[in-house]
């Protein structure tokens, strides 16, 4: 198993706070193991034995654990192992399957010594709602697929016996990446059918039992004609009167509230990201000119019908993913009429970044650096693109995609 070390050094500091601990993403991007890698550091740092009941994991999803669905039976379940002597760890995973699990939630955390731990893969039954109706006592961390990084470690574990360490060809690994994504079970299958019907599955339950059900849909084909339009066009500034004129047609009538009412629901299962507009020199958020992008490039490649600019769409949409994963606030920016692709924060700290597939012609580079040259404040600026490194200019450094992908260090905020 990869370690999913960003993460835990995310939620460490609070293994012991009584904030809930709500670890959301989208389907199958590896919350149930990141939740076990917690338990695990629990036991090891804390000196809990597996054994002992000052650490309980329940996996919701598990058919052995069905009773304790029912909220009754799970606060009888979980009442006796709970002390005033010491701390008491609860990992509950899936916790969207107990009926009303907010109120036992809430019954163990208002009284009890514990320390909680959830997960689930919907945004609004997790962070939203839940963090309302506790009154906000919950602290919220978003996973997504692996990373580049966290994918060439999974390579490098799953060929360790054919290849020698270090001669892995990360050209090859990030075309694969780029092609097939991040999601665990995907990047495990050596053969591109089996890749396909393993993201097709996924895709199929993503939109059935997160966005259908959950929301209860009538309209499955008015979601899946927003879905593919927000997938394939993904990094694109998103306009529900456009996507709504698009679907209409002689037969059907989609209204612009519903596809926004769609959009909501389907940022709610993390299938898509949201990048709001940000005007840097008035230093505001605007609420027009939103993008979205898709959470991994297997969706994409899966559901594209022949986009134009596909590759200025991967290359901008894997940056946006592990600026994301990177735990970052993430802007389009604004300057003028002009625009700057992202603007990075986090802990109150920013960098601004352009990204390129590929910076052709001297007319391209000045343009791409010319763009952040216009913002004239201090903070970090960088290009990327997958050109060789371009010489920076005014303080603006140039990075290649891989090397920005591969080292964590070469992106600073200021
Ligand atoms: N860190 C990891 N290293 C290797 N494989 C992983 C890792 N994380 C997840 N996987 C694999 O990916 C699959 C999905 O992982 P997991 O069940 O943790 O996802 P999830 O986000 O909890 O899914 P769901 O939303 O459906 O509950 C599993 O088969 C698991 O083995």
């Amino acid at each position: 198993m990869i370690l999913r070390t960003q993460y835990l050094e995310r939620i460490r500091p609070f293994y012991d706070s009584e904030l809930i601990k709500v670890i959301t993403g989208v389907r199958r991007c590896g919350k149930s193991v990141l939740l076990k890698q917690i338990a695990d550091e629990i036991h090891a740092k804390h000196f809990v034995s597996a054994e002992s009941d000052a650490l309980v994991f329940v996996d919701f999803d598990d058919y052995a654990n069905r009773e304790l669905t029912d909220p009754d039976k799970l606060y009888r379940h979980i009442k006796p192992k709970l002390s005033d002597e010491r701390k008491t760890y609860l990992l509950f995973d899936e916790i969207q399957n107990v009926r009303d699990f907010e109120l036992v939630v809430n019954s163990f955390n208002t009284t009890d010594n514990v320390s909680i731990f959830l997960t689930g893969s919907n945004s609004k039954l997790l962070s939203g709602e839940l963090a309302t109706r506790l009154g906000g006592r919950t602290v919220s961390f978003h996973v997504m697929p692996f990373n580049f990084r966290e994918f060439c470690c999974f390579k490098e574990a799953q060929l360790h016996s054919e290849v020698p360490e270090g001669h892995l060809d990360e050209s090859m690994l990030l075309d694969e990446y780029l092609t097939w994504g991040g999601f665990p079970l995907v990047c495990g299958q050596e053969l591109a059918e089996s890749r396909r019907v393993v993201l097709d599955n996924l895709y199929n339950s993503i939109v059935l039992r997160d966005i259908i059900q959950r929301n209860k849909i009538s309209s499955a084909t008015t979601l899946e004609n927003v879905l593919d339009y927000l997938i394939a066009n993904s990094s694109s500034t998103v306009s529900g009167n456009n996507i709504a004129a698009e679907l209409t047609d002689s037969v059907r009538k989609v209204s612009a509230p519903t596809v926004y009412d769609l959009i909501r629901y389907i940022e709610e299962a993390y299938v898509v990201g949201r990048a709001e507009r940000y005007d840097i020199r008035g230093k505001k958020k605007l609420r027009f000119e939103a993008k979205e992008y898709v959470c991994d490039l297997g969706l994409f490649h899966l559901r594209k019908n022949r986009v134009k600019d596909e590759w200025n769409c991967v290359v901008e949409t894997v940056v946006y993913n592990e600026l994301i994963s990177r735990g970052m606030q993430v802007y389009v920016g604004k300057l003028h009429k002009s625009k700057v692709d992202f603007v990075a924060e986090r802990d109150g700290r920013r960098c601004y970044v352009q990204v390129a597939y590929v910076m052709a012609s001297e007319a391209t580079i000045d343009r791409e650096f010319g763009a952040l040259e216009a913002i004239g404040d201090n903070y970090p600026k960088y290009v990327i693109s997958m050109d060789p490194v371009v010489a920076g200019r005014n303080g603006i450094t140039h990075a290649r995609l891989i090397d920005f992908l591969r080292d964590e260090s070469l992106l600073r905020l200021g």
